[in-house]
């Protein structure tokens, strides 16, 4: 690939670039994107990694800052090119108000649309979530869905409807006059549960597992399939949606794509077996009789709560709505992204599990 100074005309700006996506996205970009002149990763909390990429052909630009302070965004994204926001409150347990969830994710994201508005930046890229469709609130199972599969999707959590909230400004800002006169495009991909390298609950699980004495306990149905997808394999279609909106933005401009790729559809215990049993760790044990069944519905949240509590050990991650998500099918099965821009993973199966393997293995002994 050409790496001369002519080529490199760019300005990315990944927002939320020192999460776990984040960072995937901003070594992917360094990667595979040969015009890149500049890469500004802006988060609220900056990783030391950072400094590594600083001595590269690139020049990396690390910005602390709040999404949620319009000021801070449009100064960030002054002058950049392409807009990759995966900036957000990932929040499924309780330990943010719904204020501060939707706040960040839906605020946040008014404020990055404005800021290309206003600036005058063409193309964003949105990270969603599967969640924005499903599972919904009455625990109806999607079996093998793509992105035109009829689904009711209803949602009460603050999470899953601060994401669709953002999605649906997003791909609404498709179209609109930015600063200059030309028309921003814009899309918005939507990862299932994803894997790899840095997945805090998948570090959860194996220390959990650790304290136990080398066993986790079944709490789901081996038959409750859900679609996973590798992160390298999320970042990749990110990157990939990047180079591609300008050229075929008449196509992409407005669209969601799911993520997915070749990871195999399995219960979420059964999936995190997968890189858990080669660490050491066996699955056994019961499930609370008729779990799979609860989780549905608010008039059944105490009961399931009071039939949580032999589970206490994972009370961190277990409370109604993180266990009807585990206990419904959600799996996808499209090629959306293959028809539209080209898409494949970059990763196979077997890749991404050695890699996730290696990971796990190297989070031995680290502090939980
Ligand atoms: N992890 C998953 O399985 C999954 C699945 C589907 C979609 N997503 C989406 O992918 C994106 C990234 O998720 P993740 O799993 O990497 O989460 P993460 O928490 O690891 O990363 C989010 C990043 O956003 C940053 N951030 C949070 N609030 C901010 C703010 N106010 N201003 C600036 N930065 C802020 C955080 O510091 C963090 O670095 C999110 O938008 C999430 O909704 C994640
Ligand atoms: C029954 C428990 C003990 O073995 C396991 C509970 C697992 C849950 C904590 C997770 C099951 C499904 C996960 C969610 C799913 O993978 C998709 C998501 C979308 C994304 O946008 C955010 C994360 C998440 C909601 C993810 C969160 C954790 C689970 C609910």
């Amino acid at each position: 690939m050409a790496d001369s100074a002519e080529t490199r005309k760019l300005v990315y700006l990944v927002t939320g670039g020192c999460g776990f996506l984040g960072e995937h996205v901003v070594r992917m970009l360094l990667q595979r994107e040969p015009r890149l002149y500049e890469l500004r990763v802006f988060d609220l909390h900056l990783g030391p990694w950072l400094e590594e990429l600083k001595t590269g052909p690139v020049q990396v630009t690390a910005i602390q800052g709040d999404v949620t302070q319009a000021h801070e965004v449009a100064a960030a994204v002054a002058g950049a090119h392409v807009v990759i926001h995966t900036a957000g409150l990932v929040d499924v347990f309780g330990r943010a108000s719904p204020e501060t969830i939707y706040e960040v994710n839906v605020q946040g994201t008014k404020n990055v649309i404005e800021a290309c508005v206003q600036t005058g930046t063409r193309f964003l890229v949105y990270t969603s979530s599967m969640e924005v469709v499903g599972p919904n609130i009455k625990g109806h199972p999607f079996y093998r869905g793509n992105e035109d599969t009829p689904y009711e999707a209803i949602h009460r959590h603050p999470y899953p409807c601060s994401k669709a909230q953002a999605e649906r400004l997003v791909l609404e800002a498709n179209g609109r006059k930015v600063h200059g006169g030309l028309a921003l495009v814009t899309c918005a991909l939507r990862p299932t549960g994803i894997y790899g390298e840095g997945h805090q609950i998948m570090r959860d699980f194996y220390h959990q597992g650790l304290r136990l004495g080398g066993r986790l306990f079944r709490a789901i149905p081996a038959s409750v399939e859900h679609s996973r997808v590798y992160v390298g394999n999320v970042a990749w279609m990110h990157v990939l949606v990047a180079q591609e909106l300008e050229q075929r933005a008449a196509l992409m401009g407005g669209q969601v794509y799911f993520c997915y790729d070749e990871s195999p559809f399995k219960s979420y215990e059964d999936f995190n077996m997968e890189f858990l049993g080669p660490c050491g760790l066996r699955l056994g044990g019961t499930r609370p009789p008729g779990a799979h069944r609860l989780g549905r519905g608010p008039a059944l949240n105490a009961l399931l709560e009071w039939l949580l509590r032999p589970l206490l050990l994972y009370a961190p991650l277990l409370n109604p709505y993180t266990l009807a998500v585990a206990n419904t099918t959600f799996t996808v099965s499209t090629d959306k992204a293959q028809r539209h821009f080209g898409y494949k993973p970059l990763f196979s199966w077997e890749d991404s599990r050695t890699r996730t393997i290696r990971w796990v293995q190297a989070v031995e002994g680290s502090a939980p």
